[in-house]
């Protein structure tokens, strides 16, 4: 039968990066080498898929905006509603990378697969990984069995949720994990599934890319002992919809903060309690703070950055904290 066609949107990071020699694997500049290079660089993208290539941008991935996740999601969702498209690979910096797949899964209503992939070391490296983390993209996109499972991350030979990974450690190539597991495995170019998310995600989620056009602004900060409430206020002089709280443990916050968090909320800034803790958070309601009492949201599972994708989204839609907590279990 005919080979699935596959579009590979480049955006940057360390997989079109350059180092100066192949002994630098760590001091290199990101966003370097165009899309048609990298495909080039790997022949056997062919026997897997008919891939294309389409430059959107050529960043650093600690450099995107929520506008460039606007272009970006607006981008694939039109793809994916073209016949010739059968999945689409992202190639990001891997910094952002979560942020992003995490963002896709909720707003690109498609069941054609989306994946997207990094690497930790420039492909001018010794052991350069970005050339087999994209030939397994490539080759999840091009599975049958890849659709309806979410936005996926290929990285190290896992295909993991882009719901529920992470960059947990920097200087390695086994870089990506989730509290929960991978999903599978590509191995010469083949998938293996384990395991299928059951949070809400693309073509079951209440978000349309299509429909939004501006996330609200949302901020984040880390909490830590002897932790001022100066970044909040800052935060809320500058405008935003709600503050993410990274907080100890389980989502805690210092009791010389909270009439600040109070003064926000307030005002009508929603306050959503995270946790910095590394392995996978887990805050509850009430278990800590009384959030019923302060009206005050929790991220569950998600990390900082991942409710940051998740308020800004859902904010463009609800103002309400029950409704904006209710999206918080689903998602
Ligand atoms: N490994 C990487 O891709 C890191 C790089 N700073 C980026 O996110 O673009």
């Amino acid at each position: 039968d005919a080979k699935s066609k596959v579009v590979i949107l480049a955006t940057g990071g360390t997989i079109a990066g350059a180092g100066a020699t192949a002994a630098n694997s760590a001091t290199y500049q990101a966003a370097k080498v165009p899309v048609d290079k990298l495909i080039a660089g790997v022949p056997e993208l062919a026997n897997v898929a008919d891939v294309r290539g389409e430059q959107v941008f050529q960043i650093a991935s600690e450099s995107f905006t929520n506008e460039q996740l606007m272009t970006l999601g607006k981008r694939v969702s039109a793809l994916a509603k073209q016949d010739d498209v059968d999945g689409i690979v992202i190639t990001h910096g891997t910094d952002t990378l979560e942020e992003t797949a995490f963002f896709l899964n909720l707003v690109v209503r498609s069941e054609k697969p989306v994946v997207v992939v990094g690497s930790m070391r420039p492909g001018s490296a010794l052991s350069a990984d970005g050339m087999l983390n994209l030939y397994d993209a490539v080759a999840v996109a091009a599975a049958k069995d890849a659709r309806g499972k979410g936005v996926l991350v290929a990285m190290n030979d896992e295909i993991q949720s882009g719901r529920d990974v992470s960059k947990a450690i920097n200087i390695r190539t086994e870089a990506f994990k989730s509290p929960w597991g991978a999903l599978g495995m590509v191995v010469e170019g083949k998938s293996y599934w384990f395991r299928a998310p059951v949070k809400r995600h693309t073509t079951s989620s209440e978000f349309d890319i299509d429909k939004i056009e501006k996330l609200a602004p949302v901020e984040v900060a880390y909490g830590y002992g002897n932790m001022s409430d100066a970044a909040y206020r800052a935060f809320d002089k500058a405008g935003v919809k709600a503050v993410i709280h990274a907080g100890t443990g389980n989502g805690s916050v210092a009791k010389h903060i909270v009439p600040a968090l109070q003064e926000l909320r307030g005002k009508g800034v929603q306050v959503i309690r995270s946790a910095r803790v590394t392995g996978g958070g887990f805050v509850l309601r009430n278990a800590e703070q009384p959030d019923d009492k302060y009206d005050w949201v929790v991220a569950h599972d998600l990390n900082p950055q991942k409710a940051r994708i998740l308020a800004a989204v859902a904010l463009t839609a609800t103002q309400d904290s029950k409704e904006l907590q209710r999206i918080f279990w689903e998602y």
